[in-house]
């Protein structure tokens, strides 16, 4: 058994499953992004795995130990696995390094100093460290955040969209710091999240929930590269369907724009975007529209344009 071990979790609430049967195994240490959309269960996974909400049937272990749920135990939740959401308030009154400090009340000033000292510098706060929490802006809040929940030195820490209250900017500053400050600090972390493109940031493995249930798990590669149905190839960008075949797709950025030579279109659509122009193209023969990118900006509106692919590109997708 691995060291968090999620074993066959189902929940049901009375007009649905909200996960079906779910098993998971987590190396010490590793970084985890569950990938779903809203409704998938992601939260109601997340309360379980915390010890926060009862699971139909299914175990959970932590270094081995069983994991009660509240209907087994008598305060529930536990030190070892914290979990934080987007809500997570800080004491207002308090600096950002007594927010840090507070989980540590009860445990030797030393050590207690000490720690506070460590994750000040993990998360690059020491500047920081006087301010309260209304002189910081919401990423800096919800770092301060991440860091007290690390204080006592939880097993496993549960993150549930942590950035959804944030701007994208922000957001992709504080992954960035957070992933470091993860790695540097060893810590096992479990993120869940409905935005591709955040997990990706902050984490190299992924899991793909759909409806209660893992529909695909890799490394990002993996699951852009080689995705198992359309729905997951979709969560990476637009794919194209290939004309007279019937599950062949290819993605905007694998075809190739040309003046001559493959099939032919016309441009009836460019929008400008920050590295490429977006082009909608109608095939003359099939009449289907497909999404591509123009990285050279060379083509207009009206115009003709040749597509080409390299066959090792195509995906082959089931529904
Ligand atoms: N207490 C509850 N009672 C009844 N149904 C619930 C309850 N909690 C969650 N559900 C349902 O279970 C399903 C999974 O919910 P959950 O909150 O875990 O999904 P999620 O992926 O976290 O969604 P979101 O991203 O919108 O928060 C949803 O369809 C939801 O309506």
């Amino acid at each position: 058994m691995s060291f968090f071990s999620v074993q066959k979790i189902r929940k049901s609430y009375p007009d649905q499953t909200a996960l079906h049967d779910f098993s998971l195994e987590i190396q010490k240490g590793s970084l985890l992004s569950i990938v779903g959309e809203s409704g998938s269960g992601k939260s109601t996974l997340l309360r379980i795995l915390a010890g926060l909400e009862k699971q139909d049937s299914g175990t959970v272990y932590l270094n081995g130990e069983k994991i009660l749920n509240p209907s087994e135990k008598l305060v529930a939740g536990y030190d070892e696995i914290k979990l934080i959401h987007q809500d997570y308030h800080l004491y207002p009154n308090s600096t950002v390094e007594e927010n840090i400090a507070r989980p540590l009340l009860l445990y030797d000033k030393k050590y207690a100093q000490e720690r506070v000292k460590t994750l000040l510098k993990q998360f690059r706060l020491n500047k920081l460290a006087d301010r309260f929490p209304r002189q910081l802006s919401g990423g800096q809040q919800q770092k301060v955040a991440i860091a007290a929940a690390l204080a006592i030195e939880p097993e496993v820490l549960l993150l549930d969209e942590p950035f959804s209250s944030l701007d994208t900017i922000q957001t992709h500053q504080l992954i960035g710091e957070l992933a470091d400050s993860f790695k540097e600090a060893q810590t096992t972390v479990i993120f869940v999240t409905h935005d591709l493109d955040d997990a990706l940031r902050l984490t190299d493995d992924l899991l793909i929930l759909q409806k209660g249930k893992i529909v695909q798990q890799g490394s990002s590669q993996e699951l852009c590269e080689q995705p198992k149905s359309r729905y997951i190839a979709r969560l990476f960008s637009p794919i194209n369907a290939i004309p007279d075949t019937d599950n062949c797709f290819i993605r905007p950025t694998d075809v190739k724009l040309r003046t001559k030579g493959g099939l032919l279109a016309h441009v009836v659509d460019s929008r400008y975007l920050i590295h490429f122009n977006s082009l909608q193209i109608r095939l003359k023969e099939s009449g289907l529209i497909w999404e591509v990118d123009d990285p050279q900006r060379r083509f207009q509106i009206g115009d003709r344009v040749y597509v080409s692919w390299d066959k090792e590109k195509e995906l082959h997708l089931a529904r």
